[in-house]
């Protein structure tokens, strides 16, 4: 259907911020799994095997299988409000609309979209239309780069946009797996869960998985993950043998990137390890990959060959530090779009002050 857009030249413009994740069924179901798992599994940036042979496997033997089980894994983790990831991903939005008000003096909106799923990108990208936006900054809730995850954020965008006529500026993040703030956000999250739960023998830092070759062709991922283990582990002061990076979620036959969690943990609870803690720093939020594979599934096998105790420390979620981080990753990434006075002057200001130029600022917007 043709849509008409009215021009208004009697509203201030502002800039968007457009959080993209991956996406998530609408509800634990065979046939909701089936057109999510269609949507993602025939995206070229997550399987890259030819077509002809990839469309196959696809329609003839995964989407005639995979539905029915991966459903009855997220209706395990399904909750009242919903999907976890959906859950967590729009309460994160909410919360960086607000915290920012303490920090930023221009007008912007902050909206979610997904690269498949709901709400799409298409629908987040026309909410920041429909409030002035002109320039958006993308902001993937991914903190290491993978082509798999964030490029085909990216490409979600500039499919929406490549149908746009009034197009806003575009600024992208490429990634944040070294960024202080969301190390030190990672950090503070295992302190506060160890000063209450005690410290494990080691800690696992798991991360979801890639094809290998996606390394061996050039994609970063890999060292991302790398540096973000061990900047973590320094912050921590944890030696080499107290901790250990580790790739989960593994799809098809191919190899992936290694070591593998599942054989990982196995071993561990062989070699009698009293208690490992698992982390999954590359998740912004809690989902079936952490809450299922990891806190169930992974639980299990450890203690079924013999481990001690397993623990799974959360995801960032809705965290304070972690607000505060990706307020500061934004910020970084608007330099010269927003007006400057945020940051210095938002230290100095006193509670009533920026309540009140909060309130001030909804009333302009
Ligand atoms: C770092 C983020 C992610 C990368 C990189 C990634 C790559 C990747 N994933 C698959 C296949 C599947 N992943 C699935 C779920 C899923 N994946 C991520 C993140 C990354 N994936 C998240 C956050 C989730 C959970 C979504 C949720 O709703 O909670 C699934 C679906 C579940 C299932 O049926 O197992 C599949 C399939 C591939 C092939 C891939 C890289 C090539
Ligand atoms: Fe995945
Ligand atoms: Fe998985």
């Amino acid at each position: 259907m043709k849509k008409t857009v009215t021009f208004d030249h009697h509203h201030q413009p502002k800039v968007g911020i457009l959080l993209a994740n991956l996406g998530t069924p609408d509800a634990p179901t065979g046939p909701a799994l089936r057109r999510y798992l269609k949507q993602f599994l025939s995206d070229r940036r997550v399987v890259e095997i030819p077509r002809a042979i990839w469309w196959l496997i696809l329609n003839g033997i995964i989407l005639n299988l995979r539905p029915k089980k991966s459903a009855e894994k997220y209706a395990q983790v399904w909750t009242k409000e919903g999907s976890p990831l959906l859950v967590h991903a729009q309460k994160q939005a909410k919360l960086l609309q607000g915290f920012l008000s303490q920090r930023v003096a221009s007008p912007y909106a902050v909206e979610l979209g997904m690269s498949y799923g709901n709400p799409s990108m298409e629908s987040a990208i026309e909410k920041l239309a429909a409030q002035q936006c002109n320039r958006i900054l993308v902001f993937p809730l991914y903190p290491q780069y993978a082509a798999s995850s964030t490029a085909s954020a990216f490409d979600a965008v500039w499919r929406v946009l490549l149908k746009t006529r009034n197009m806003p500026a575009v600024r992208t993040i490429r990634n944040y797996h070294d960024h202080p703030a969301y190390i030190a956000a990672l950090a503070k999250s295992v302190h506060d869960y160890w000063f209450v739960n005690g410290r494990p023998e080691k800690l696992i830092m798991s991360f979801h998985g890639v094809p290998r070759y996606t390394l061996d062709k050039g994609d970063p991922y890999h060292c991302e993950c790398h540096k973000t283990g061990r900047l973590l582990a320094e912050a921590l002061g944890l030696t080499k043998d107290q901790y250990m990076v580790c790739f989960q979620s593994r799809f098809g036959k191919a190899e992936w990137l290694k070591p593998y969690l599942a054989p990982t943990l196995d071993e561990l609870g062989k070699q009698k390890v009293k208690r490992i803690d698992v982390i999954c720093p590359g998740f912004s939020s809690d989902c079936l990959e952490t809450l299922e594979e990891i806190a169930m599934e992974g639980k299990a096998s450890f203690l079924q060959n013999g481990g001690g105790e397993f623990h799974y420390i959360p995801a960032l979620n809705e965290r304070e530090d972690w607000i505060h981080a990706m307020c500061d990753i934004a910020l970084e990434n608007l330099q010269g779009w927003i007006s400057k006075d945020w940051d210095a002057n938002a230290a100095k200001l006193t509670a009533e002050q920026t309540k009140a130029r909060a309130i001030s600022l909804g009333a302009k917007s």
